[in-house]
């Protein structure tokens, strides 16, 4: 790509860098840019779990503190920004997203787990190009994309490491080091651009300024070609002209039901620029034109940052929805429940063409209404459909719902309608009381039922429950991290053996003890695997009173966010008892983010009132650590449960 002069292009027009770096400040600086600086508000803390890739999670950051800032300027600061840049750096390594450390333990995780290796620095970059109307509304387009650059660290010492902590330095970077600084010294080579990685790709944003100033793409063309976002930030889709300009041919894909993200791919004769992607969504005056913006046609919102509320004073249609579908969250978990426990997806498994409401009726021996009104409900849920008032199950029913589908969560299932829910109708207890309405709960309910479950049958359900969360998560935990350095593995409260089971395939030379309780290990023979592999042992005894079996791993999947503070410490204390220095500790379960706004899986398990508690990563690093384990890894698996591993000081 051939650059032409880009930051004159600038002069003239308020350019506002939202952000509190000051080497982007610097960076900017030095290129001759004249900007403002409004650090951006948005607190970093969107789910990384969400995203594909970190690059996706880099730019999505970027462009919400470059729109922070956009909208937050014309009432707060009185004035209308032409273009605000917003930026944001992280480091990958090890399938990791590391960002600025939260104290000097935190620097030192991430330091050691980039010692000696190859890492990628993104940094994500937003231009939004405000465009305020005659009516005061403001419009904006957003442009972003992002540079990758490689980076190896040298092997680093102890002594390296703390001394270059104890500089201060790696706090307020990202990845805990600065390479324009004293990080400098850890680094043995770079591939791409330097800039990048100090936090801001100046090349790359100058040739994007090119393609947005100098382009050939006439202002008609751009006008059609460039939708706009809508006030409020929200998407909505559209349908767009293909533009080409001289230097780039961009395709913009978009379908009604596509995303409003669209991938513009731009190449050019001397550097395919990685994908850059231009938010497309649509104003609510211009480009209302078809159908799917008319539906999500938005309430415009003055400069002055209030949203008018629609004419009639209606409330807003999403607002109400998202209260309807919390009101209802409950009803819909019901028909899960039922449906499952009447076996309503295994009646209709393996019968083509479905049956009818009648059919499936007698066969659950339940009312034709009452059939009906659960199939109906189910289909709205999309776990069942219905053709000509024939009814089948869905991909999701058929592969989550099944009694015997491989990743059946049916167990879980009756779990939560048996024992949790029970608890939840003792909520307000819980909250009052401040403790666990488990036992209150469930005499209730065992007195309620028929005949009393024996001990087996409720503990063999409980056992059922875990076999389907261990067969869900399992491979992604087993596979979370590098463990070739260990031989043999301990799975405390690993209860079946489901987990050990994917610990020993994803490792041909781990061996794995399951360690539990006398009772569970009895009824282990209910669930083995068809393929017994010899790898897998069991050995029965009470992880807080007896003798742990030795091992150089010892795994702990959902068991330290059910422990009181007091059996935290007896376990922990117990394990590294039982470690020599190097032993491993792998944790497997939900993080809460780190600011304990999400994710609501977890904190919605908190309301169990159970004697533990959730806690984010920092504070399972924290909590290990004072147990002499130091956290190396943590892996965010974006399936039910994530990971990290500890190693033994
Ligand atoms: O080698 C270096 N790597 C990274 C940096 C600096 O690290 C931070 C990255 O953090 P972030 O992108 O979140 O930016 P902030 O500083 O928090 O400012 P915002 O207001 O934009 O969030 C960044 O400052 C890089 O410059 C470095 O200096 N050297």
């Amino acid at each position: 790509m051939v650059l032409n002069p880009v930051i004159s292009k600038l002069s003239g027009k308020l350019v506002v860098l939202a952000s509190a770096s000051p080497r982007r400040l610097e960076i900017l600086n030095n290129a001759g840019l004249r900007f403002q600086v409004v650090p951006s508000w948005f607190k970093e803390t969107l789910d990384k779990g969400l995203f594909k890739a970190p690059h996706e999670y880099a730019v999505e950051t970027a462009r919400q503190k470059a729109l922070e800032v956009a909208r937050r300027m014309p009432f707060k600061h009185l004035k209308t920004p032409d273009i605000v840049i917003g930026a944001d750096t992280i480091v990958t390594v090890d399938g990791m997203i590391l960002e600025k450390p939260v104290d000097k333990d935190d620097a030192y995780r991430m330091l050691s787990s980039l010692s000696g290796k190859e890492h990628s620095v993104f940094t994500g970059v937003a231009i939004v190009l405000c465009h305020e109307k005659e009516n005061e509304e403001v419009d904006y387009q957003l442009i972003d994309f992002y540079e990758e650059t490689k980076v190896k660290f040298a092997d680093l010492s102890e002594n390296m490491l703390w001394e270059y902590i104890n500089s201060g330095e790696p706090m307020d970077k990202a990845g805990g080091y600065g390479i324009q600084a004293l990080g400098g010294m850890l680094v043995e080579y770079v591939h791409g651009d330097f800039l990048n990685v100090v936090g801001f790709p100046l090349n790359h944003f100058c040739k994007q300024l090119d393609l947005i100033y100098n382009s050939s793409i006439s202002s008609s063309d751009q006008e059609s070609s460039t939708v706009w976002l809508s006030h409020n930030g929200n998407h909505a889709t559209s349908n767009l002209t293909q533009p080409s300009s001289a230097n780039h041919t961009h395709h913009i894909q978009s379908s009604p039901s596509a995303s409003p993200v669209h991938k513009v791919k731009r190449k050019s004769s001397e550097t395919e620029l990685n994908e850059s992607s231009m938010t497309l969504v649509n104003s609510l005056s211009k480009h209302t034109g078809d159908k799917d913006s008319a539906n999500t046609k938005l309430p415009p919102m003055t400069s002055r940052g209030q949203v008018k509320e629609p004419e009639d004073g209606e409330p807003k249609k999403e607002d109400l929805q998202r209260i309807c579908d919390l009101l209802d969250g409950f009803r819909a978990s019901k028909a899960l429940f039922t449906a499952s426990k009447m076996c309503v997806f295994d009646v209709l498994h393996g019968r083509p063409g479905g049956l009818e409401a009648a059919q499936v009726a007698q066969e659950i021996k339940a009312s034709l209404k009452g059939t009906e009104c659960l199939l109906e409900a189910c289909v709205s849920l999309g776990l069942l459909r219905s053709k000509e008032r024939m009814y089948e199950n869905t991909d999701l029913s058929t592969r989550f719902l099944l009694s015997d589908a491989p990743f059946s969560l049916r167990s879980q299932i009756l779990h939560c309608n048996d024992t949790v829910w029970p608890i939840f109708s003792h909520l307000e207890s819980g909250v009052l009381e401040g403790v666990s309405q488990r036992d209150k709960a469930l005499s209730q309910t065992s007195k309620d039922q028929d005949t009393l479950h024996s001990s087996q049958d409720s503990k063999l359900r409980f056992m059922n429950a875990m076999h389907n969360i261990a067969k869900v998560t399992g491979k992604a935990i087993a596979t979370a991290f590098d463990l070739s350095s260990f031989r043999t593995a301990c799975d405390l409260g690993g209860c079946t053996g489901a987990m050990a089971d994917e610990f020993t395939k994803a490792h041909p030379g781990l061996s794995v003890t399951v360690f539990d309780l006398p009772t569970v290990v009895q009824l282990r023979e209910h669930f083995q695997p068809l393929h017994t592999d010899n790898r897998v042992s069991f050995v029965a005894g009470d992880f807080f009173k007896d003798d742990l079996p030795k091992a150089d791993l010892y795994i702990l999947a959902r068991i330290l966010h059910d422990c009181s503070d007091e059996k935290l410490d007896i376990l922990l204390s117990k394990i590294a008892d039982a470690c020599t220095p190097g032993c491993g500790l792998l944790l497997s379960e939900i993080f809460l983010d780190e600011d304990r706004k999400g994710p609501s899986r977890g904190l919605l398990q908190a309301l169990g009132m159970g004697e533990g508690k959730q806690r984010s990563a920092t504070e399972y690093s924290l909590l290990l650590k004072s147990h002499g384990f130091i956290t190396a890894h943590v892996r965010h698996t974006g399936n039910l449960l994530d990971a990290m591993l500890c190693i033994k000081a």
